[in-house]
């Protein structure tokens, strides 16, 4: 489904990805793993389009993406988790998810005032899917609320919200379980794998909490120092010896491998 061959990133003198090439799967939910400074969020912001790569080629379906600008990207199939713009604070759940289906960027004003017509019938299609998409995700008891006045966790479910708003094929989480608490985490987790089992949505997960991985991943690709160090299910990945080489020095992770 998506396919990193060889990609290099370069930030001045510091080579942040060196040469990385792996898959996501289409149906899968895969982790993504590594000590601090692997590279993670940097090949994620490869593939979303934040980040232009110094070297190599991002495939989504075999099409060849790596020059698409980031609305482009979301246009092919392609979300991401974001939190909540801070402007957005003052808008409701409700509001917020509508506001990231609609107005794609890019679009220009003259096309937006001859559309007109077709406004009403398209804003009340983004009303049931943002309705529909805050049922599933058991927000209703906050759906009137500032996202603001959310915690930590229910932000995350909105995050989450955001993304599926424009009915995206593969969706990119950077370490959205991070700070949240275990009933919200554990909610979150059997999102996911609804929407995976479900509607057959695609997931890749950043994530340093294994057991967390390991309850929603059923493939890991483990990245150090920029590079692709190995891949498999969480078992075989927490047993390498490489792996365990690769977080030692790290103290926090070692710990949890
Ligand atoms: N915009 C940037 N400018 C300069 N260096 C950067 C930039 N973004 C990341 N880096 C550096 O690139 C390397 C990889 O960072 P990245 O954030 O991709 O790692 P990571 O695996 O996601 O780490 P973590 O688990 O700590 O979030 C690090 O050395 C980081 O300091």
């Amino acid at each position: 489904m998506i396919r990193l061959d060889k990609i290099c990133v370069d930030f001045g003198g510091l080579r942040a990805v060196d040469h990385a090439s792996f898959e996501i799967g289409a149906g899968r939910i895969t982790g993504l793993i590594g000590p601090n400074g692997a590279g993670k969020t940097t090949a994620f912001n490869v593939i979303a389009g934040a980040v232009r790569p110094t070297s190599g080629r991002v495939i989504l379906d075999g099409r060849d993406i790596t020059r698409l600008k980031p609305h482009q990207r979301a246009a092919a199939g392609l979300a991401r988790t974001f939190q909540i713009p801070h402007e957005f604070d003052r808008l409701s759940v409700l509001e917020n998810l509508m506001a990231a289906a609609s107005a794609p960027e890019g679009e220009n004003v003259i096309n937006v005032i001859f559309r007109r017509g077709r406004y009403a019938a398209e804003e009340r299609e983004i009303y049931d899917t943002a309705r529909d998409t805050i049922r599933l995700l058991e927000l209703e008891h906050v759906i009137d609320e500032k996202a603001g006045n959310l915690s930590g966790g229910q932000k995350k479910l909105v995050e989450l919200g955001r993304a599926l708003m424009r009915k995206p094929k593969v969706v990119l989480l950077d370490e959205i379980g991070a700070g949240i608490n275990r009933t919200l985490l554990g909610k979150l987790a059997d999102k996911i794998l609804m929407l995976n089992r479900e509607r057959g949505l695609t997931f890749c997960l950043i994530e340093h909490d294994l057991d967390y991985v390991s309850k929603l991943c059923d493939h890991v690709l483990v990245m150090a120092q920029g590079t692709l160090l190995t891949e498999g299910t969480v078992e075989a990945v927490r047993n390498d010896e490489r792996v365990i080489e690769a977080y030692f020095g790290g103290g926090k992770y070692e710990a949890r491998l």
